[in-house]
């Protein structure tokens, strides 16, 4: 998305030029204290949201330009899960590589590599109300790593994962990465984000406070001292826009 002014009335913008870019391959995380206007942005970049002012392309296309192939370009993961209460986990894999038209065969062996990473083998036949939050999250999850989409747009994926489902799903995007697809990544999570994105997009108040590598963001905030964390930048960045602490 460039320069873009959006938000739900034309009278009151969310966002204030906000520009953000995924590259093929690439992991940005999207990070910015409840209502900085992350959920605002991914609205747009959807497509769900047309921007006042600014553009967005995915894959090259805005959605006036080419409306299939910017829809059908980006997967999304929601932070709540919803999934079609009377298809089992098998069928929704189905469902989804029938709706995006892939080849069976290579959809089945997605499929049963992504339950394996997920550690879903033993869950494929069952139906969403028998399964718990996290497990549904990781259907879904799955869902979007089978399609390998260009462009993937994760709202808050940790939450609720256990301990080996995290390193399933982290391993998972690597995975996605290689092929070339770009992961947008937003959450509240930080030291996930520290570890494993390129760079990171630090939203406050509908307005790009920071952008960079995670060093380049710590380095920003000034807190890149031994044992300071993204944490630490955050809050200083936070604090700063809001007339306390100045950055260093
Ligand atoms: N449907 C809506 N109608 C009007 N204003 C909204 C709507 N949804 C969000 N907003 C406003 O837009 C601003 C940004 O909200 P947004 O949901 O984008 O924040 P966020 O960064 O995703 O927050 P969180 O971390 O809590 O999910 C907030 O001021 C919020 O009140």
């Amino acid at each position: 998305m460039k320069d873009v002014v959006g938000g739900y009335s034309p009278r009151r913008p969310v966002l204030h030029c906000v520009s953000i870019t995924v590259m093929p391959g690439e992991m940005v995380g999207l990070i910015g204290l409840n209502g900085a206007g992350k959920s605002t942005a991914i609205k747009h970049i959807l497509g769900l949201m047309v921007p006042h002012s600014g553009e967005v392309r995915v894959a090259g296309a805005t959605l006036e330009e080419d409306r299939d192939r910017f829809r059908s370009s980006a997967a999304y993961v929601p932070e709540q899960p919803s999934l079609i209460p009377g298809l089992t986990v098998k069928e929704h894999l189905r469902w989804t590589a029938m709706a995006y038209r892939i080849e069976e065969r290579t959809a089945n062996a997605r499929a049963e590599e992504l339950a394996k990473t997920f550690r879903m083998t033993e869950a494929l036949a069952s139906l969403p109300d028998t399964l718990s939050k996290g497990m549904k999250q990781k259907v879904m999850l799955m869902n979007a790593l089978l399609v390998s989409p260009p462009l993937l747009i994760i709202d808050e994926p940790f939450l609720g994962l256990d301990p080996l489902a995290i390193r399933g799903l982290l391993e998972a995007l690597d995975h996605a990465r290689a092929g070339g697809t770009g992961i947008l990544l937003s959450s509240h999570i930080l030291p996930a984000l520290e570890r494993k994105a390129d760079r990171l997009v630090v939203m406050h108040k509908g307005r790009l406070i920071a952008e960079g590598t995670p060093g380049q963001v710590k380095a920003f905030a000034g807190r890149s001292g031994p044992g300071e964390t993204l944490d630490d930048a955050f809050e200083s960045l936070v604090a700063a826009e809001e007339g306390g602490v100045p950055r260093a």
